[in-house]
């Protein structure tokens, strides 16, 4: 963002007042669309403004209010003679039409103790102490009198905003930079206004609880356009996180892009089941593959369990596998170019030998579950092993027995900003293993080394909590095989896989089950043109 903005600048195609103008239109208009009722009533602002340009943006809004006949009382943290100049701009321009309370000031339990009604009430309070410029927690008399504050309005009392971000949230991690070892901020918000594009902090960790929801301005920065004219910018832009996308044109199959018309043209996957009264897991990831549309899908199952497969196996085939020596000879079968190993394989030497059977085969691999335990206390061997066209989908559990120095940093409480954050262990994580690594949760977090790093939020209007169903992963690794054996890029397997997954719970919404998710795909294919 701070790239843009330097570019947008040295282009001269804006200047900081003008960003700083737009930002507080944007937040305005934002409140006033999503909570219309606001401007029924006596109206009545409480603005916090910090010390840096969030501050300037709360000082323009205050403005805006008022000119629209708003009572608006604004609390300044810092001092004014410090503001940076666009921001000192702002708080001149309303200190000359309205009081600036200064913190010594604030006294919120004092000033608000009274349970206050009528025209003096805040109906709306505005959070424009820090965004995106925080670097260190909140200090403990600014963190008590935001707690002070939450006590004489909870929430629900007055609608509560937050200017890009909710002080104390570090907006590169979705982490609270909150005083104390509890990391829990004072307020929690109903809807955050951003600029431009959604942030990190927006979508990792924590973020979307305390964000409430979030609202993206348009403050007129042509993104294409700098990145055309400016050359620093699109390194860094082509560098960037991205959030994940369906990429409806790679799952088509025929038409111009995709002309392929045998089912040997779409690939075949191969997925290892687990013993007898074991072999579930491993079938819910052969539907996820056959359903995003491998042209052909087998599951490969000890003797002992071929009977219960062949029992519930239609249109995916079936083959018998005893281990790493029967593997390699399935494994002679070129056709087969995508393999799935881990979901409900048991845990222990017999996985490990055949996960370096799959890997020593190169063909493109997911590795999850089992297949990713069984390597705990000994990741080095399956690291030595692994190649680029491997997907690890590890969950947080066993994404700490593979990475555990890694997680303990994502552990630790931050102490700065930015800290640590998903982002940055997903991608340690995969520079080490030298293969794709997807680490699962609300905030998926996928990143290949030294190449694209994607975040999949399922938050928001994506929302997705039906997904913490047993068997769900297990799905996401087959349909990550599918694409991979469709021949799609396998960080891009892994980005469309993880959309149609979330989207797919999405559709279905309360009571979903893994076993509703594949089939609820051609639903999602046909919504978005596939
Ligand atoms: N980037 C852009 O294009 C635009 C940015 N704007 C606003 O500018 C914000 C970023 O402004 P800044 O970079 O000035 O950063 P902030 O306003 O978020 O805060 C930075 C200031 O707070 C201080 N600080 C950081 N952590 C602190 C802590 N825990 N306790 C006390 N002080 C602390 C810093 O020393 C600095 O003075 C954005 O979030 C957005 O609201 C908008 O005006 C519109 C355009
Ligand atoms: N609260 C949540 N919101 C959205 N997605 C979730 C949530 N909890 C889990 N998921 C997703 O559900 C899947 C669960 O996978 P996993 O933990 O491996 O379960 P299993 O091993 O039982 O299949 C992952 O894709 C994960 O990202
Ligand atoms: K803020």
């Amino acid at each position: 963002m701070r790239a843009i903005e330097q570019a947008a600048f040295d282009g001269g195609s804006a200047t900081g007042i003008e960003l700083m103008e737009r930002a507080g239109q944007g937040v305005v208009e934002a409140i006033l669309s999503a909570y219309p009722d606001v401007e029924q009533g006596h109206r009545h602002a409480l603005i916090l403004c910090g010390p840096g340009n969030n501050g300037g943006d709360g000082f323009v809004i205050a403005r805006l209010l008022q000119e629209r006949g708003w009572g608006v009382e604004c609390f300044l943290y810092g001092e004014a003679i410090r503001l940076p100049p666009d921001a000192r701009a702002n708080h001149d321009r309303w200190a000359a039409v309205g009081p600036v309370v200064a913190f010594n000031d604030w006294r919120f339990g004092l000033r608000y103790g009274v349970r206050m009604t009528g025209d003096v009430a805040p109906t709306v309070l505005i959070d424009a102490l820090f965004g995106t410029g925080l670097t260190r927690p909140l200090d403990e008399p600014l963190d008590r009198a935001l707690r002070e504050l939450d006590a004489a309005f909870p929430k629900g009392t007055a609608l509560r905003v937050a200017v890009d971000a909710p002080s104390g949230l570090c907006m590169d991690s979705g982490r609270p930079l909150a005083p104390g070892p509890q990391e829990e901020l004072p307020l929690r918000y109903d809807l955050t206004v951003s600029f431009h594009r959604r942030k990190l902090g927006h979508l990792l960790a924590e973020g979307p609880d305390a964000c409430g929801s979030v609202k993206v301005a348009d403050i007129g920065l042509d993104q294409a356009a700098l990145r055309a004219s400016r050359p620093e910018l699109r390194e860094t832009l082509a560098a960037a996180v991205t959030e994940a996308a369906p990429r409806a044109y790679e799952l088509r199959k025929g038409g111009e892009d995709n002309p392929g018309g045998h089912k040997y043209d779409y690939g075949h996957a191969l997925v290892l089941s687990g013993g007898p009264g074991r072999t579930g897991a491993a079938r819910l990831a052969a539907r996820g593959a056959i359903r995003v549309g491998a042209g052909l899908v087998t599951v490969a199952a000890p003797g002992s369990a071929m009977a219960e497969c062949a029992a519930h196996l239609t249109a995916i085939m079936l083959t018998r596998c005893n281990g790493a020596s029967d593997l390699g000879a399935v494994l002679e079968d070129e056709r087969l170019n995508a393999l799935c190993l881990g979901p409900g394989l048991g845990v222990g030497s017999a996985t490990r030998d055949m996960v370096i059977t799959a890997l020593g085969s190169r063909r493109r691999c997911v590795l999850d579950a089992d297949a990713l335990t069984s390597f705990a206390g000994s990741a080095p061997t399956l690291f030595a092993h692994l190649h680029s066209r491997v997907v690890l989908t590890p969950h947080a559990g066993e994404f700490a027995r593979l990475f555990p120095d890694i997680w303990r940093k994502l552990a630790e409480t931050p102490t700065g900003g930015p800290a640590f954050s998903k982002v940055d262990a997903t991608q340690e994580a995969a520079a080490r293993a030298g293969c794709i690594v997807l680490f699962k949760g609300r905030d998926t977090v996928i990143a290949e080394p030294g190449g694209r790093t994607v975040v999949c939020a399922a938050a928001y209007d994506r929302a997705t909590p039906w997904l913490a169903t047993a068997g769900a992963g297990d799905v996401l690794s087959g349909m990550i095989t599918g694409l991979l054996a469709r021949d799609i890029w396998p960080v891009t397997a892994a980005e469309i896989a993880t959309w149609l997954h979330v989207e797919a719970a999405r559709t279905f919404g309360p009571g979903l089950i893994a076993t509703d998710i594949p089939d609820l795909l051609p639903g999602v294919f046909r919504a978005i043109g596939v």
